[in-house]
């Protein structure tokens, strides 16, 4: 049995993670589209989708040691409308940025990489459109691995 790494420990490390979103924030605030929506984020916002990503990506408790949770994540969404044309610009500057940084580029790893960014913004437009938090605060965490989606969500 092959011993598999993480995401998070092929990635790299939490500077990995932290120069990523660093650089990627940097590009979305002058970004015509997505400028606007972004205007009031806090200064800690890119250290804390990069906490969070990592986390996702099995690199320990960051996130949620910090205060943070899965609920807390989606509340940040909740009534932004989001449209299909923001999330794919997302999307676009953010595998521009990873392109730019030097982030690992062989295919398992994009593959995962990108097959998590699809399942996270797509969420993310989808909560965006609601007003209230469908999410129990005790929700464990999102993990994401090396593998496939395992099926189609189906509510309980
Ligand atoms: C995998 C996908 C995504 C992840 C992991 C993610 C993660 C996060 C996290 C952790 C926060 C809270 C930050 C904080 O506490 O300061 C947040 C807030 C936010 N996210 Fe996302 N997000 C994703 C996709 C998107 C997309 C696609 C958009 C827009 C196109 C978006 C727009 C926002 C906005 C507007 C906020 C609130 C900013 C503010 O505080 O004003 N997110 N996101």
């Amino acid at each position: 049995m092959k011993n598999i790494p993480t995401l998070y420990e092929w990635a790299g490390d939490l500077n990995t993670f932290e120069t990523l979103f660093e650089k990627f924030y940097d590009k979305v605030v002058k970004d015509e589209l997505l400028g606007e929506v972004f205007r009031n984020m806090s200064p800690e916002h890119r250290t804390h989708v990069a906490h969070f990503v990592a986390e996702v990506f099995g690199g320990g408790n960051l996130y949620t040691n910090d205060g943070g949770s899965h609920a807390q994540m989606v509340g940040k969404h909740i009534g932004k409308m989001l449209t299909e044309e923001k999330r794919q610009r997302w999307v676009q500057l953010l595998l521009q940025t990873a392109d730019e940084v030097g982030l690992k580029s062989d295919p398992e790893f994009r593959s995962a990489f990108v097959g998590y960014l699809e399942w996270g913004s797509r969420i993310a437009v989808i909560n965006s459109q609601l007003t209230e938090n469908p999410m129990q605060l005790a929700e464990p965490m999102p993990k994401w691995g090396w593998g496939e989606t395992g099926g189609p969500y189906v509510p309980e």
